[in-house]
């Protein structure tokens, strides 16, 4: 018999992206940032090996946007952002199956709705460890009534505005402000026959109606989830349902039983549920907020189990969430996310570069930041990429060395004794190939008693994830008790309130990449660090994406 040839596609998209007048959760209509005419932006489905195409047209008026799939560039890091009518086309390889998303990465756009799910399926002639028999795919976000331009100004303004709290959180897109389910069930006991599209029967749009995930009874589904939320850390779950996690960040971890999923600005899951339960009902599927205090009624869609219509409410309230500040118990949740050891590689033993980075809320010149080791990352003009790449070292702060711990004496349990950080864009330079270990250490915020949940995301990299901690990280004491036996493969992960989070990295993709924290504001207000490793093997820099900064005269007619 001849070997089986699996031969890989190309698989092309078209998009034009542009803002769309809506209102995702029926409340008062405002700008959104659509792709195709699309909130969320438009599927990527695809195979491992395959290559993906996307042409992307910028239609936006005002500004440049930036889009980063497995590419997984960022505007002033890797590329020069789109500018306005201007088209850049992505071409990338997706290599390892799983559940994944993409996302504008420059200004806030995220947050104005620029995103969409990206799912890899496993090569041809290749399975899954586990069995199911169809699959759902949902995108968790929040949504804020004031435009992303509104809360850029008011965040760099001062005194400092902050954005607060999202007015909703929206389900695949679809959220319901100001609906109670109360109001609900008041109308219904004056009406019984009442069957509204809505959870609101006084607004019956049939765009307002929840999201609906059909199911068959008893069958097994395998629902990959994602969290593009700005803010909002979630927990999720169905109403009367287990769910048995499977894969986490696009690699597949031990199957662990659970009534709920925290998930994390950032994060990605595939879970299984199986439709064991009464199936002449629907039932909630429900994402509330954790870590901080709620002030946003949980985001609500409907499983529906056919043949029920999907507008038949379910007969048992949503699942109640877990108690929103509960760090230890969030904790213990992030602790069941481990590697399937025969489907991971194990860390090495040991690092040979140790970052410690303390995460702190400050003021730079009465303005409010976030800092790293007391630095607010500002990206410089010409992206990080080209200026090594080409030798431009003035394009940032080329010669100094960030710093890679913080003093002795800082108390992480008190407001920074002295509030005044820098700004900076200087880069932590990798070895290529080296293994690095960072620590992310969590700090008291600028008002006393108060520290929150930071979700880190690196790009160009998967990490391990050897531990979480209360309190000062201690080498000696911490790293004896790194899991070195089963860490769980992520590119994103929480770092708790007062507590730190222990990562480890091959250093081995030659480019320019951020680590940052996932909520938007924060990268915002300076949240984020930049590191770089052989750029120096870094062969064929599109000319397109050098258009800008410093690097813009490199791409005269001779080229760079
Ligand atoms: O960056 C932030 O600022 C506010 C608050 O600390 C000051 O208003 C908040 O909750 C953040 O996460």
């Amino acid at each position: 018999m001849l070997p089986l040839m699996v031969e890989s596609r190309i698989r092309h998209f078209k998009w034009e992206v542009n803002y769309l007048p809506w209102s995702p959760d029926c409340s008062t209509e405002s700008l959104l940032i659509a792709i195709n005419g699309h909130f969320p932006g438009p599927t990527i489905r695809a195979r491992a090996g395959d290559a993906i195409v996307v042409e992307l047209h910028n239609k936006l008026p005002t500004e440049g946007v930036f889009e980063s799939p497995w590419a997984d560039g960022t505007a002033s890091i890797s590329q020069c952002a789109i500018n306005p009518e201007e088209t850049f086309i992505y071409r990338f390889k997706v290599d390892k199956a799983g559940t994944y998303f993409y996302h504008g990465h420059h200004g806030m756009q995220r947050s104005a709705g620029l995103y969409g799910s990206l799912i890899v399926e496993v090569a041809e002639g290749k399975q899954e460890p586990f069995h199911y028999n169809a699959e759902l795919s949902l995108l968790l976000s929040d949504w804020w009534h004031q435009s992303i331009y509104q809360q850029m100004v008011d965040l760099h303004s001062k005194p400092f505005r902050w954005i607060g709290e999202p007015q909703s959180l929206l389900i695949e897109g679809k959220g319901r402000h100001n609906c109670s389910l109360k109001a609900y069930e008041e109308d219904k006991n004056k009406d019984p026959d009442l069957v509204p599209t809505t959870l609101c029967p006084k607004n019956n749009k049939s765009e307002c109606a929840p999201h609906v995930l059909q199911v068959e009874p008893n069958k097994t589904y395998r629902l990959r989830i994602a969290s593009v939320t700005s803010l909002a850390s979630l927990n999720f779950a169905f109403g009367n349902h287990k769910l048995v996690l499977v894969e986490a960040d696009g690699s597949y971890i031990q199957p662990v039983t659970v009534e709920s999923l925290d998930i994390y600005s950032g994060e990605t899951y595939s879970l299984l549920l199986h439709t064991n339960q009464d199936p002449s009902t629907n039932y909630w599927a429900s994402a509330s907020i954790i870590s901080r205090h709620p002030k946003t009624p949980p985001g609500l869609a409907i499983l529906n189990y056919r043949p029920n219509p999907s507008s038949l409410l379910p007969r048992s309230a949503p699942p109640t969430p877990p108690k929103w500040n509960d760090t230890a118990r969030a904790i213990a949740f992030a602790r069941k996310i481990v590697a399937d050891p025969l489907r991971n590689t194990n860390p090495p033993a040991s690092a040979i570069h140790r970052i410690v980075l303390l995460n702190t809320q400050n003021k730079i010149n009465g303005y409010t930041k976030w800092a790293i080791n007391n630095v607010s990352l500002v990206l410089p003009a010409t992206p990080y990429l080209g200026s090594i790449r080409y030798g431009l070292h003035s394009a940032f702060d080329f010669h100094t060395n960030p710093p890679e711990d913080f003093p002795e004496n800082y108390d992480i349990f008190r407001p920074p004794q002295n509030p005044n950080a820098t700004t900076g864009n200087a880069v932590y330079k990798l070895k290529l190939g080296s293994t690095v270990d960072v620590i992310l250490q969590n700090a008291n915020l600028l008002t006393e008693g108060t520290s929150e949940v930071h979700p880190w995301h690196l790009h160009g990299h998967d990490f391990w994830v050897l531990g979480f901690g209360d309190g000062r990280f201690n080498w000696q004491r911490d790293a004896a008790r790194f899991n070195l036996k089963d860490p769980p493969r992520k590119n994103t992960v929480a770092l708790f309130p007062y507590g730190w989070t222990a990562i480890r990295f091959v250093a081995d993709n030659p480019g320019v990449w951020a680590f940052h924290c996932h909520i938007e504001p924060h990268l915002h207000m300076g949240m984020g660090v930049v590191i770089a490793e052989g750029v120096d093997r870094v062969r064929n820099v599109p000319r397109d994406v050098l258009g800008c900064g410093m690097t813009r005269r490199l791409i005269g007619p001779h080229g760079p």
